[in-house]
């Protein structure tokens, strides 16, 4: 649902130079600008030859990459090339330094007058040595389709492709708004307070997924207040933290609806997380959409992966990724009805469930690559489970053909 809806919504394209492209997507194919080789090219320093040898050497010419055209090379004669320079025109092959030698010739050895003749060491086939152009692409060839992730090989592909600027996907805009009376911002817990977890994860991990958040704001447990800035938001998703639940003090329902929001994901069957939601609100221009995470922290994680980071994923035109399936090590226990979320790290082809995996806590996911998905009833040793992958490890990870599976 929370994917459907955000590959649903509109993507905003700009154009970003080439240096400020990188973990952006393509918000159009990138298609050759150029023929590439752009001209047919010299592959090996060495020798450009016309015809059959022996070649009468051209002398005091040597053709360079960067040069602009040399004169024609005639039938029976050879010239200096260096690698990636432009071959010129009657140029039949290229020999390497080392497959040439040359020799002074008889007559201009007899006066004096220098110069010689070059003989290949070996055979010498038709085009050798000579990158044709176009032979990777020609001009207005589709290299990339939309939707690809810019990678530094991406970067370098557009640049050898004639390209000064990127058309991207623009980043979704975030608000974090972390609500509660009883959080610390610094210092140790004290007097029934606590440390704020969430926005001190939660900026990064978004940016991580590709969000640009614009602003974490605290906010007590104030109804108008929060009103306030679920309204005032100029983002395009919201995510909340915290007053999901059914207290005195949880004002996110109350305030969904008093602000006519659509609700799209009321409470899930999924442990820890269940009372997470996801809300869309209308107006003028594109939806906004909010996401509310439970306070307990590892819950709000559980929320993150499952509801804001799909969004997010349809937002930012990032194509769905591959399931990755991986056995477990250990049995886990089972939730009876819901679906549970563990924490895990992969040592040897397994995911090993870890402690300290209450919803309150962090320190199982904090060793963490992975959260695996126990399904109701739980899961025994070696049975293959769903993992979802954490966004500073999914890059390291790579797909095991033959169970489908993700290890880093
Ligand atoms: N009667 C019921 N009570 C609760 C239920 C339920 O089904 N029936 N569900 C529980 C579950 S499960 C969760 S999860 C929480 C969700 O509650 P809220 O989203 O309303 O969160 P809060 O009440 O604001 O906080 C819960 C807990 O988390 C701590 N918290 C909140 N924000 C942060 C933060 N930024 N950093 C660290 N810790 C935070 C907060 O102090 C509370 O301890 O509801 C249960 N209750
Ligand atoms: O959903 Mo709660 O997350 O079980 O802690």
């Amino acid at each position: 649902m929370a994917a459907r809806q955000g590959r649903a919504t509109p993507a905003r394209a700009r154009r970003v130079a080439l240096a400020d492209a990188l973990g952006g997507v393509l918000a159009a194919p990138l298609t050759a600008l150029t023929d590439l080789p752009p001209f047919d090219t010299s592959a090996m320093d060495g020798w450009a030859v016309g015809g059959p040898g022996p070649w009468e050497i051209r002398s005091g010419d040597s053709v360079l990459a960067g040069h602009g055209e040399a004169p024609a090379l005639a039938d029976g004669t050879a010239v200096r090339i260096a690698t990636g320079a432009r071959v010129p025109t009657g140029t039949t092959a290229v020999i390497r330094s080392e497959h040439a030698r040359t020799g002074p010739d008889r007559e201009r050895a007899r006066t004096g007058e220098g110069g010689g003749h070059l003989y290949a060491r070996g055979d010498v086939l038709p085009g050798q040595d000579i990158r044709p152009r176009a032979q990777e692409c020609r001009t207005g060839d589709e290299l990339l389709a939309a939707g690809t992730a810019v990678t530094p090989a991406v970067l370098g592909l557009a640049a050898a492709a004639g390209y000064d600027e990127l058309l991207t996907v623009e980043r979704p805009r975030v608000e974090v708004l972390v609500l509660g009376d009883e959080l610390l911002t610094s210092g140790v817990p004290r007097d029934g307070l606590v440390r704020d977890a969430l926005g001190p994860m939660l900026a990064p991990w978004l940016r991580a997924l590709g969000a640009d958040v614009v602003a974490v704001r605290r906010i007590g447990d104030d109804a108008e207040a929060l009103r306030a800035a679920v309204t005032g938001a100029d983002a395009d998703l919201v995510v909340t933290t915290g007053g999901t639940a059914a207290g005195p003090v949880d004002h996110v329902h109350p305030v969904l609806a008093a602000v006519g929001a659509e609700l799209l994901v009321d409470g899930v069957g999924v442990r820890p997380g269940h009372p997470m939601l996801m809300a869309r609100l209308t107006g003028p221009g594109t939806p906004r959409y909010v996401v509310g995470l439970p306070g307990n922290p590892l819950a709000a994680v559980s929320g993150l992966l499952t509801l804001a980071e799909p969004l997010l994923r349809g937002l930012a035109g990032h194509p769905t990724p591959e399931p990755c399936r991986v056995p477990v090590r250990d049995a886990v226990q089972g939730h009876p009805r819901d679906t549970r979320l563990v924490p895990v790290v992969h040592r040897a082809g397994r995911a090993v469930p870890l402690h300290y995996a209450g919803p309150a806590m962090l320190r199982g996911l904090a060793e963490a690559d992975g959260l695996a998905v126990i399904p109701p009833g739980g899961a025994g040793p070696e049975d293959d489970v769903e993992v979802l992958a954490l966004p500073w490890t999914a890059a390291a990870s790579v797909p095991t053909p033959a169970r489908g599976g993700c290890f880093t």
